[in-house]
């Protein structure tokens, strides 16, 4: 009997394969779709290595090519010029709300990085102008905070390299750049806020290593997670967002006690609290704070510690580079002292060698997947209200007629012949447009200072036996190394 069953389904999809699949001659090429499953039999055919996948895609198909993930019509864009076109589109500026990403936010359009329309564009441009205030992007008073992760960074890789002679890289920056962030919202850190920080940087580290198959396999059949939310590991990233969200309630209402006895806010947050006149205002509400926390702690912790860690590894593939880097250090600064983010502009090297990393590293390579919101078109091809739109900027980045020898590592290719740096915009890595990565200056503060400041301290290095750890970077929420320990030899 099962038998005929299985035939007669068979039989079915083959008919609805063939025979009535929706006309798509208008929407970019692509695989033929299955029902249900969509095109994840080419995708899973093509590659382990989504990367690649899209890469033989794009051989085949072309610069922008429509695929279905499981039941979403999706196109994935390669070229520059349609990821620049598509995602500076008006039509383009929607978010995949389903699945996991409705469950981190209350099943309601919040937040930063995944709402939509008047919620999005409100509480984007109030959060950035308020952080500002309470000193993002002024140098002085971020480099502060920075200054105060570094030396934290410092003591834990003397203490790992005094108990194990060498330090394990993996996650070792998350944790201090996470209290940068903190400090603007919150102000300056006390030993509660340390508890706060450990609990979500644990949760934070579990949810980065459980892999992303499981969250492509619910992106792909959201329902999934609710019939095998074990099996997909469902938990763990909803354990993180729960960990935030109870700790940005807990903050949000230890500020709103303490602005009864305050006129003047002193934080971002009691700032924000001061704002929550109304009970149905859509931005100054205690959800869309608690989204908005999550956006910022995840969007600034892996992303920056990601790409800080793919820095060490070339610094340690390339000791002539390191060495270079460390020779500008000398002329900027021979009396040792703190080096700040207004001598870049002397560190021409060091500037070329952190956006050859950014090239290299990629960091999130597919950026995070938008939603049409209305039928548009990208030259011929219509895209369709709700398709997700996706990137791979990896062709982009081996391409041999924009970079003439991709596979180098080479710094020296944004510098031109008058000693000055050339073509920093080709690095795309924070995406454009308005719905680009509103924390491009955060992280490039960041990395500057705590690539200066350890290179200052520390000559880093392979660990003398050992072979040198690969230049091919694990998949991720962001794109870093695998896992591999360096030897941190103190300068001074
Ligand atoms: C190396 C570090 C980073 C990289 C490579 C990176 C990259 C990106 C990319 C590609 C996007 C998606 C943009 C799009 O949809 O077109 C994004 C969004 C976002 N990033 Fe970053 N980011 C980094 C660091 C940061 C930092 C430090 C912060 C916070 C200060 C941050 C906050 C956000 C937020 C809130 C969004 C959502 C923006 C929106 O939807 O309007 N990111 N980032």
């Amino acid at each position: 009997m099962f038998v005929y069953y299985a035939v007669a389904v068979v039989a079915v999809l083959i008919i609805y394969y063939f025979i009535f699949a929706e006309d798509r001659s208008k929407e970019p090429p692509g695989p033929r779709p299955w029902p249900i499953i969509g095109n994840l039999l080419d995708i899973a055919n093509a590659s382990s290595d989504l990367t690649q996948t899209f890469g033989n895609l794009s051989e085949k198909y072309g610069e922008i090519f429509s695929i279905k993930v499981g039941m979403k019509r999706t196109v994935v864009l390669t070229s520059k010029e349609a990821m620049f076109t598509v995602i500076q589109h008006e039509a383009a500026m929607g978010r995949d709300r389903s699945g996991l990403f409705a469950d981190r936010s209350f099943n309601k359009n919040l937040g930063i990085a995944t709402g939509e329309g008047e919620i999005w564009e409100k509480s984007r441009v109030w959060m950035f102008k308020k952080l500002r205030e309470y000193g993002f992007g002024k140098s002085m008073e971020m480099e502060h905070h920075i200054k105060d992760a570094c030396e934290a960074l410092f003591s834990q890789i003397d203490k790992d390299s005094k108990e194990h002679g060498v330090v394990e890289t993996n996650h070792i920056f998350n944790a201090h750049i996470m209290t940068i962030m903190w400090q603007m919202m919150f102000g300056p850190l006390s030993s509660k806020d340390f508890a706060d920080l450990t609990r979500i940087s644990a949760s934070s580290d579990d949810f980065v290593n459980s892999g992303v198959t499981g969250m492509g396999i619910i992106n792909a059949f959201p329902f999934l997670r609710h019939i095998c939310p074990r099996l997909l590991k469902y938990n763990v990233p909803m354990d993180f967002f729960n960990t935030c969200n109870d700790i940005a309630k807990k903050l949000f209402n230890e500020a709103k006690s303490r602005m009864k006895d305050l006129d003047v806010p002193t934080s971002l947050t009691e700032s924000f609290v001061q704002n929550c006149k109304s009970d149905g205002d859509i931005i100054f509400n205690c959800e869309n704070f608690q989204i908005m926390f999550q956006d910022l702690i995840l969007g600034s912790t892996d992303t920056t510690s990601s790409y800080l860690e793919s820095v060490v590894l070339y610094l340690i593939l390339f000791p002539d580079i390191q060495e270079k880097i460390y020779q500008e250090i000398l002329d900027v600064a021979p009396d040792n002292r703190f080096i700040e983010f207004s001598d870049r502009k002397k560190m021409i090297y060091t500037q070329a060698f952190l956006l050859e990393s950014h090239r290299n590293g990629r960091t999130l390579p597919n950026f995070v997947p938008r939603r049409a919101l209305y039928d548009f078109y990208y030259k011929k091809y219509i895209i369709k209200k709700d398709t997700m739109i996706m990137v791979d900027t990896r062709l982009y980045y081996e391409d041999k007629e924009t970079w003439t020898d991709p596979e180098v590592f080479r710094p020296e290719r944004f510098i031109n012949e008058n000693n000055e740096i050339f073509n920093a915009s080709g690095i795309i890595n924070f995406s454009v447009g308005k719905r680009n990565c509103p924390g491009e200056l955060y992280a490039n503060v960041t990395s500057f200072l705590f690539l200066t400041s350890l290179l200052q301290r520390y000559k880093i290095s392979v660990p003398q036996g050992q072979p040198k750890p690969p230049m091919a970077l694990s998949a991720g929420f962001a794109l870093k190394p695998y896992p591999y320990q360096a030897s941190f030899t103190r300068r001074v």
